[in-house]
Formats: structure tokens, C-alpha cells, sequence
């Protein structure tokens, strides 16, 4: 009998694992386990090889990698031998940060401050990103203890893989190489094998090619009119780290006069409000519409995609698309049965992972449009000096590595559970919102990479708004409530000046006032003492007082363009990286977004059965049936209108002037 791979490439006679298991020296248990591969299935289970690997499992450390019994995912019988990670709660690194934790709570922010060397080896620059994390509860023994964390969860080496393109998205056989798609054109980087960066310049030239004629007025609608309207379609990864950086450009000076007369919208929510947002003022002459999405498949951005289809044929008829539509997808099959022309769609590839895409096509595309290659090119050398740095820099000075490093200790020995970011700039309104993908779908996850339930949260819940705007919303509760470790995020030269006679800053200095006083605020606190100084009556001392002692960090960029706003980008995805890499984790893959999609399958068609067949609702649980009898008895059915139906030539779609779609039955 054979221990087998499912590819038959290696197997292990029974009897060599069954004369280890009769020894129960460690020696002959590794011997016997290192020549089993990691994925080993056995058709037929052997009760002594299950009960053996049971009994023997948790004393089968090899250095970091422990083997454990496993159940095939197919055939229930069968089972494996497979090797995984200990976790990194269960090394000497993590407990001696645990140890140390009772050390740094008796310490207050407001005397670590006081220490100059100590900040002083905590404010880092590279390329002109200066990160001050003096304001975290670390002291220099915290961070070589953080850096012995991530020796031992092996940090460099990942780093090493992901730039290599192995496979380190495991549950989906996946390279993980966006840093690709910012290399510039003599670098390789290889995935199976082959050097993809030819491939992505390749993308690149036909977009640089395509949107320059689209802006020139070389490409025009089918009424010859320029195409000075964009709407972009897509949902998640494929639309908010576009939003994020046309958010970022739209206002620079330079950006700002390189899109003078052009319009980029986005159109994510399947909600049809959206739609009319996103339509509002528009003319189907002179818009573009690019769908967006990494597989074609998804349900939001497909029905967006045919809607907004209607409105470009009801105008122009069918024939328009060609010029009208285009498209950003890795499933270019899908894409050419949806009616697009395959020379008008721009591809990319399977390991670039969706959240990570905004450098790929997805984002190029619609932002080279708007604002012409050349600042594309300029967002991705940004990323790509992050990108560098990040593969290169010591761990020490490398600036994704310590904020990872310094999340991790703020979620897993603090106890932190959000993380709030605070750009002091208006331009980064979307940065948030992008990181809140980033980081939340990459890292929430409640198993390893090896499928053990973690012992120990990940993840962190991210949010934020620009200050000062955030001051006068959440911030009571950063100050006096929970501790919420912050990003202070400050430009040096703003993107706008604006400095009025009279006033003693300007309005740029008056933002940044703020930036410099919130995080000494959340450090210093303020004390009792210090308020019975100041004559506050004893019954408001405890309302008054700031406990303090609440870390932040400081970063600051010389100006907000397409380059820093690159480096922006790859310092966020970088330090998420480094967190699942610590944690041990897939930050790769997002199972976790499939259930709710499979479930609003079932709804769809049953919601279809009772509008259409009168079909009663069934199979759902008391409240949902009760919840969508409601809806349904409390929604005039529709009726399929023609597409002159659905956009009149005579409404403007607008939040006060929405199209009607819904033709009353009744
Ligand atoms: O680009 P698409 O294939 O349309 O996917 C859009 C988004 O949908 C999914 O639900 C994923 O959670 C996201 O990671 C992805 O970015």
C-alpha cells in the first residue's frame, strides 16, 4: 500500500512509515516526514499511520515547520500528511514581546518623549517620506524585539518569495505581484518561469497609445464628437484605489491642468442612485464607459456594465459600443462575449490580486485618461521607490516593515482592535477608504495559511477621515474613550495656497497646526494636577482629564502628486503585507466575501419567481421570508421598459431628477 500524491509524483511505501512508527525517536520521525511531501494523501486511511501522526504531531517540530493529519478536501476518507507552520504565538519571539508588554505599561508616552536619542532613532526618512513613530509605546528594546518577531516568522524570506512570484497565495495557486506592475522596463521579475514585466509594459504602450488618442481627439464617439467623459464601472479593488488617486491628483496644480475639460467618474454601487450620480450632466456623444473588473463576473459591475450599455445604445444605437465601451479585465473571453472588442480591452493577470490592482490597467487606464499617461508613469515610480526600498532595506530602516511591526504590537500584545487614519489633507479623503480593503480583506482572516484557527486576533478595523474634519466627529473618542492607534498623515507644501491679509497663518499652516497638535495631545493627556492649576472646579476634573499615553505615528510627504502619491500607495500595501507575514497568514485570498454573494444568488431568484410567477417565498428562515414578503407586498412590481424608456433623452439623471425606471403594474 502507497502514501501518494494526488499527482502520483512521490510516494512512500506503508511500510517505511510503518517502521518509523514503531521507533519514537525524533530523529527517524523527521527522516520519515521530510521525505513525505507537504501534500500527501493516502486513498485508503491506515488507522495506526492516523492514530501515529496523532498521538506524535505536536512533537514533530522541525525548526518552524510542524506536520499534522489532515482530511482530503474531496474524499472525506482520505487523508494527509502535511507540513505547516508553528504558529508565531508559539515562539520565543512572541513571548518575549508578551513578557515585555508588562514593562512598557508602566511607562507613559509623556516621559518617553522626554528621551531625544530614543526618538531620534525613531523618526525615518526614505526618499523623501520622513515616518516619526516616537509616539508609539515602544523603546528601542520593544523594536529589537519586534525584529527578532519577525526573524522568526521568517519576514525577509516572504518578502523574498513575493518578489520571486512563488506562489505565496496558496489557497488560490496564486504569484502575488503587483510590484511588477510598477517595475520599470529593464527589471525582471519572473513568475513560473517567464519575466512578466515585458508583458506589463506591453499593457502599459497600448494604453499609453489608446488614451492619447482618446485625449487628442484622434479616438471619437460615433457621432465624431472627442470623448471627454469617462465613466468607470467597477466595485472593490477595481474601483477604490482608482478613486483614491483621481481623488489625490484631481486638485494638484499640474494634474489639475492636464484634465482641464474632462470628466472621470465612478460607478461602483449597483444601486441605481448611483447610477444616476454617475450619469448626471452627462452625454452618451461624448462619454467613454470602461468596465472595470478583474474576473467580468462580478454581479454589481455587470448589471452597471448592461445599464449603462442601454443608455450608450438607446442614444446611439448598438453600434456604439465599439467606439462608447471598453474594458479592464484578466477574462478577456467574457469580455468579448459581453460585446466588447478584445482590441479595446486591456488586460492584466491573475497575480495581481484585485485590492492590490490600482497599478495594473484598472487604474491606469481611467486615470490616464484623465490626466495623460505621463502621470501615470510618475504613481508608478512612486510605488516603485516604496517597492525598492521594501525588497532591499534593512528591516530596521525599512519604513513598511516597521509601521507592519508596530501594528502588529498595537493589535496583538495591546489589544488595539482599529487603527484610525488621519490624512491632514483633503486629497487623501479616499485614502481610507482604499486602505480599509486593503488591509481589512487582506488580513481579516481567522486561520493561518496552513487552515489552523488562530489563537490570536488579525486584522485590524481601519478608518478614517481627513483632519480636521475628523476632530469635530470622532476624535472624543480616540482622546477620552478607546485607544485607537492613529496615522497622522501631514504634506509639507500643500497642492493650494492660500493665505489671507490679516490672518497670522496661512490656511495650509492653520490644517497642519492640527496635524502637530493632535498627536502630542493623544501622548501628553492632560493631568488632574495640571487642571486644579488651571482653577477647574473638582466636579469636572474627571470629564476634563486626558489619560494620555496613546500612540500615533507621523508621516510626512514633501507634496501630494502622482509620485508621492505612488509612495503613499506601496507603503500602505506593504505594511498589510508585512502584518499577514507575521501573523502568519494568506493576506492574499478573501473567502470570506463568498458566502453573503451565494446567498444573494438564492434571493435573486426567488425574488424573480415572485415578481415574475407570483411564486410564494420559500426556503428562507422566519425573518428573512417575513423581511422579503414585506419588501415585495411593498414594491410595485416592475415592467421591462425599452431603453428610450429608461433614459429619456429629456431628464438629466440627477440626485433630484432620477430616471424612472419603475412603470407601476397596478
Ligand atoms: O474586479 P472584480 O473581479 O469585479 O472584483 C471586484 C471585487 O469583488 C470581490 O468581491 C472581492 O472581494 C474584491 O477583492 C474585488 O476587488
Amino acid at each position: 500500500m502507497l502514501l501518494h500524491t494526488p499527482a502520483a509524483s512521490s510516494s512512500v511505501p506503508i511500510a517505511t512509515a510503518a517502521a518509523a512508527s514503531s521507533s519514537t525517536s525524533q530523529e527517524s520521525c523527521h527522516r520519515l516526514f521530510a521525505s513525505v511531501s507537504s501534500s500527501v494523501f493516502s486513498a485508503s486511511p491506515s488507522p495506526v499511520l492516523r492514530r501515529f501522526l496523532n498521538t506524535q504531531q505536536l512533537s514533530l517540530g522541525v525548526g518552524q515547520q510542524h506536520l499534522r493529519i489532515a482530511h482530503h478536501p474531496v474524499c472525506p476518507m482520505a487523508t494527509a500528511v502535511v507540513s505547516k507552520s508553528a504558529l508565531i504565538s508559539e515562539t520565543p519571539a512572541w513571548n518575549s514581546l508578551k513578557n515585555h508588554l508588562g514593562h512598557i505599561n508602566k511607562t507613559h508616552l509623556r516621559d518617553l518623549l522626554k528621551d531625544k536619542d530614543r526618538c531620534e532613532g525613531m523618526i525615518k526618512e526614505y526618499d523623501g517620506v520622513v515616518v516619526d513613530f516616537s509616539r508609539q509605546r515602544v523603546t528601542h528594546e520593544t523594536l529589537e524585539k519586534l525584529l527578532a518577531l519577525a526573524k522568526e516568522a521568517k519576514l525577509k524570506e516572504k518578502i523574498e518569495s513575493m518578489f520571486n512570484g512563488e506562489h505565496i497565495n496558496k489557497t488560490e495557486g496564486r504569484a502575488v505581484l503587483h510590484v511588477a506592475l510598477r517595475a520599470p522596463r529593464y527589471e525582471q521579475i519572473s513568475c513560473d518561469g517567464k519575466n512578466v514585466v515585458p508583458d506589463v509594459w506591453e499593457v502599459l504602450d497600448k494604453i499609453k497609445d489608446f488614451t492619447d488618442r482618446v485625449r487628442n481627439g484622434t479616438w471619437v464617439g460615433v457621432t465624431g464628437k472627442p470623448l471627454t467623459d469617462v465613466v468607470a464601472i467597477g466595485i472593490g479593488g477595481s474601483f477604490l484605489g482608482p478613486l483614491f488617486v483621481h481623488t489625490a491628483l484631481q486638485t494638484e496644480p499640474g494634474t489639475a491642468k492636464s484634465s482641464k475639460g474632462r470628466r472621470l467618474r465612478f460607478l461602483s454601487n449597483v444601486d441605481p442612485v448611483d447610477v444616476a450620480c454617475a450619469l448626471n450632466g452627462l452625454e452618451q456623444e461624448t462619454t467613454l464607459v470602461v468596465v472595470v473588473s478583474k474576473t467580468f463576473t462580478t454581479a454589481e459591475t455587470m448589471l452597471n456594465a448592461r445599464t449603462l450599455r442601454a443608455w450608450i445604445t438607446s442614444a446611439l444605437g448598438s453600434e456604439a459600443v465599439s467606439k462608447h465601451m471598453i474594458a479592464v479585465s484578466t477574462n478577456l473571453k467574457l469580455v468579448k462575449e459581453f460585446g466588447i472588442d478584445p482590441a479595446n480591452a486591456f488586460a492584466f493577470w491573475d497575480w495581481v490580486g484585485g485590492r492590490y490592482s490600482v497599478c495594473s490597467a484598472v487604474g491606469a487606464v481611467p486615470l490616464a485618461l484623465q490626466y495623460g499617461f505621463e502621470t501615470v508613469q510618475k504613481f508608478l515610480e512612486g510605488a516603485w521607490s516604496i517597492d525598492k526600498h521594501y525588497h532591499n532595506a534593512p528591516l530596521e530602516e525599512n519604513l513598511p516593515v516597521l509601521l507592519g511591526l508596530l501594528t502588529v504590537w498595537n493589535v496583538s500584545f495591546h489589544g488595539c482592535s482599529a487603527m484610525a487614519i488621519l490624512p491632514y489633507c483633503q486629497a487623501l479623503q479616499k485614502l481610507a477608504p482604499h486602505i480599509q480593503q486593503v488591509s481589512m480583506e487582506s488580513n481579516g482572516k481567522g486561520v493561518s495559511i496552513d487552515g489552523e484557527t488562530l489563537p490570536y486576533e488579525a486584522g485590524e478595523i481601519d478608518f478614517g477621515e481627513p483632519g480636521t474634519n475628523g476632530q469635530h466627529s470622532f476624535y472624543q473618542l480616540i482622546h477620552q474613550g478607546r485607544v485607537v492607534p492613529c496615522d497622522f498623515i501631514g504634506i509639507i507644501k500643500s497642492q493650494q495656497s492660500v493665505y489671507l491679509k490679516g490672518e497670522i497663518v496661512s490656511n495650509h499652516d492653520e490644517l497642519m497646526c492640527n496635524f502637530f497638535a493632535q498627536a502630542d495631545a493623544l501622548a501628553y493627556g492632560k493631568t488632574r494636577e495640571e487642571l486644579r492649576a488651571e482653577g477647574v472646579p473638582d466636579y469636572l476634573i474627571p470629564h476634563k482629564t486626558f489619560t494620555g499615553n496613546r500612540p500615533s505615528l507621523s508621516m510626512l510627504l514633501p507634496t501630494l502628486d502622482a509620485y508621492t502619491t505612488g509612495q503613499l500607495l506601496s507603503i500602505y500595501e506593504h505594511r498589510v503585507a508585512t502584518m499577514g507575514f507575521i501573523w502568519g497568514i494568506n493576506s492574499f485570498d478573501q473567502w470570506g466575501v463568498e458566502l453573503g454573494k451565494s446567498l444573494a444568488t438564492r434571493v435573486r431568484t426567488q425574488m424573480n419567481a415572485a415578481r415574475t410567477k407570483g411564486e410564494p417565498v420559500q426556503g428562507f428562515n422566519y425573518s428573512t421570508t417575513t423581511l422579503l414578503n414585506r419588501y415585495l407586498k411593498g414594491k410595485t412590481q416592475l415592467l421591462y421598459p425599452e431603453p428610450h424608456d429608461v433614459f429619456p433623452s429629456d431628464i438629466i439623471p440627477g440626485t433630484d431628477n432620477i430616471v424612472p425606471t419603475e412603470k407601476v403594474e397596478q
